[in-house]
């Protein structure tokens, strides 16, 4: 695929992001992670809940600020200290869906309103009608229509609530859209009409996505490259169709594992991958490697030393002591 030699749109370099818990010290919900994205592709997050999706996300478009590390828009810092007017330009070229749509828009703006903001915010209406006509073309061009405008989000269903979502996060024009589970709330029968819309506007508009999502389904059908998340890390990152035709990590591989097929005979057939223990969490993170049934190392080395980020085949990213011979050998 030509994706690696795309212009690079966000280079995100070792960043962390820290919370602090208590007496326990500091929750590492993102430690260390770094990727790149290219203009005019999706990239796919995945992971099981918890493990720092929307943290990342959150921390790349300045909900929070980072620990440490950098996250590069256009070659620019976006956590550097910065004018307002420099801000501003930031939060229109970068825009973010979220997961809930019933309740990340204000019961009490009507759908106008709310589609507006970004347009009054940046001053891109010149005139009430300039701004009531821009509303009713977003309204269009997701699906909806001008006579929505006037309503309240009560009035409309959960699918159509994340179309006024994505029209207020078109309003400004952006041109990187981070969207944060954005169908995990939506009956399946809707999910697909939404990633599909998402694929039509980027078509359209040449935008770039990180698509954050539980469904490792739908993320194959939208992403060009997929990162598989792991307790605040990026445990594996390559495009899509290798990620789910030869997955190398072994968690990779039990998330693969339990999605179900459609053929009952193929389903009978294939063996479930089962993860040891419950699902980690990054404020009593498991002591030895959770993937040691598959390791022939089976050793608490991934405790003791983190496995190094490389690329074990071209534009195939993955953290894993089953590719780290050298870091295995220091520990025996
Ligand atoms: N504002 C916050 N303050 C303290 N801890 C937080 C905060 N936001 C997230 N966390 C913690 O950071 C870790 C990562 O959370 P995050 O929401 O990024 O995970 P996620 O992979 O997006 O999970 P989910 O799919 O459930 O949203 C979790 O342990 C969470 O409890």
């Amino acid at each position: 695929m030509a994706v690696v030699e795309r212009e690079k749109l966000l280079e995100v370099k070792n960043l962390r992001k820290y919370f602090p818990a208590g007496k326990k010290g500091v929750l590492k919900a993102v430690d260390d992670v770094s990727f790149d994205i290219y203009k005019g592709e999706t990239l796919g997050l995945v992971g099981e809940s918890g493990c720092g999706k929307s943290t990342t996300g959150r921390t790349i478009i300045r909900l929070y600020d980072a620990t440490e590390g950098e996250v590069l828009y256009e070659g620019v810092d976006v956590h550097d200290k910065k004018s307002r007017s420099e801000l501003k330009k930031f939060n229109r070229k970068m825009q973010m869906i979220f997961q809930d749509p019933y309740a990340s828009l204000n019961p009490r703006m009507t759908v106008k309103d709310i589609i507006a903001e970004g347009i009054d915010i940046h001053g891109l209406a010149k005139t009430n009608k300039d701004r009531d006509n821009r509303v009713y073309e977003l309204l269009e061009t997701v699906g909806l229509n001008r006579e929505h405008a006037n309503r309240y989000p009560h009035e409309f269903s959960g699918g159509q609530r994340q179309r006024i979502g994505i029209a207020r996060a078109l309003a400004v024009d952006p041109d990187f859209i981070i969207a944060d589970e954005p169908i995990s709330a939506l009956d399946v029968s809707i999910q697909a009409q939404v990633v599909n819309l998402m694929m039509e506007l980027q078509k359209e508009r040449g935008l770039t996505y990180l698509f954050i999502a539980h469904d490792l389904s739908m993320v194959k059908h939208i992403s060009d490259r997929v990162g598989v998340m792991y307790l605040g890390n990026i445990v594996e990152l390559t495009t899509s169709d290798e990620l789910y035709e030869e997955p190398l990590h072994p968690y990779t591989q039990a998330l693969l594992s339990a999605i179900p097929v459609p053929d009952p005979e193929l389903e009978r057939s294939r063996e479930r991958i089962i993860l040891e223990g419950d699902v980690p969490s990054p404020i009593n993170p498991p002591s030895g490697c959770r993937f040691r049934t598959r390791c022939p190392h089976a050793m608490d080395v991934c405790a003791a030393v983190k496995p190094k980020w490389q690329e074990a085949r071209e534009g195939h990213w993955v953290a894993c002591h089953l590719y780290d011979e050298e870091a295995v050998k220091q520990q025996n």
